[in-house]
């Protein structure tokens, strides 16, 4: 089966805080290089991994992976609002797959998605409801986590199950390398938080513009260097890269979930959505890595990735 994979960082502060000239230029070529591998490719399905930021999944129920048969977009930070066009023959067909391996895979059949979907559809395809997707949500920030070991277990069965499709499959990841962003915590978080963290109540406009604001005020505080946030970790970022470009998948699984926190920040959990992507593609054959991207871009508050790689 004809397969690819694409990586690209996500940020709410894309637009809303910027570095400078130069180094949005350098984005913008990584991003164009990634568009024109994916036009080249001509995928007919696209298997997007993304985590939430709690707008999709609260403390009621949080699995650690879903996979979507329909999903909208709430419309955060700029992003688009509105249904997403999911393949749900396809979905349904890999949900299956997927249990059929041994996975206990969640399945939703009216996922709610934020800005973690919206923003690569938007940024690579141009808008959420251009290309047959099938979303799956990766839980990259509520605690507690499970190991990387049973995501790279899902990418592998959910690549596994795609080949069987016989379609021109893109997986995607969606998620920052190390960063380490004010994202809502349920331990320790004041009564009328961690209610809206369990229970999910949607914020009022007020509510979400205030919480947008505060992630932007951060952003600025980050690049000004006047923030207690774990600082971006390039080291760590460039082994992350180094092992997906080497195929080595199997190195992730002596990642732990404290160790990863504690070096590459509360939200650096997100490559788990890069880890399930390259283990799908892996799943399908060998790959080459066919272009690489990092920088450190603390406007953004992000260890910032864009990686392409196709099957042999
Ligand atoms: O209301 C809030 O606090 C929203 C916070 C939020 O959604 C932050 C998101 C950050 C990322 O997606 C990221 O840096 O990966
Ligand atoms: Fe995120």
């Amino acid at each position: 089966m004809p397969a690819a994979a694409v990586g690209l960082s996500h940020s709410p502060l894309i637009g809303k805080n910027d570095p400078e000239p130069e180094v949005l230029a350098r984005v913008d070529e990584a991003v164009e290089t990634a568009k024109t591998f994916i036009r080249a490719f001509d995928p007919d399905l696209v298997v997007l991994y993304a985590p939430d930021h709690y707008n999709g999944f609260f403390y009621k129920e949080m699995p650690p992976f879903c996979l979507a048969t329909e999903a909208h977009a709430v419309g955060d930070f700029g992003t688009a609002a509105g249904p997403l066009s999911v393949d749900t023959a396809a979905a349904k067909a890999l949900a299956q797959g997927v249990l059929d391996r041994g996975i206990d895979l969640t399945v939703s059949a009216r996922m709610t998605v934020d800005h973690g979907f919206a923003q690569p559809l938007e940024v690579l395809f141009g808008g959420i409801d251009r290309v047959p997707v099938v979303p799956v949500f990766v839980n990259g920030v509520a605690t507690p986590l499970g190991p990387v070991s049973r995501i790279r277990a899902l990418g592998t069965a959910i690549g596994e199950a795609a080949a069987a499709l016989d379609r021109r499959v893109l997986f995607l990841a969606s998620g920052g390398l190390s960063h380490d962003p004010p994202v809502p915590v349920l331990d320790g978080a004041p009564p009328r938080v961690a209610d809206a963290l369990i229970e999910g109540r949607p914020p009022t406009p007020e509510q979400r513009a205030k919480g947008e604001q505060r992630v932007v005020q951060a952003g600025r505080d980050y690049a000004a260097g006047s923030t207690a946030m774990i600082p971006i970790n390039p080291a760590w970022d460039n082994r992350l890269l180094d092992h997906l470009e080497r195929g080595e998948l199997a190195e992730f699984d002596s990642w732990t979930v404290d160790g990863m926190a504690e070096e590459a920040g509360g939200s650096a959990h997100e490559v788990r959505a890069w880890i399930a992507a390259f283990a799908s593609l892996a799943a399908t054959g060998p790959y080459d890595m066919t272009s690489r991207f990092y920088e450190a871009i603390p406007a953004w508050i992000a260890g910032f990735a864009v990686a392409t790689a196709e099957g042999r």
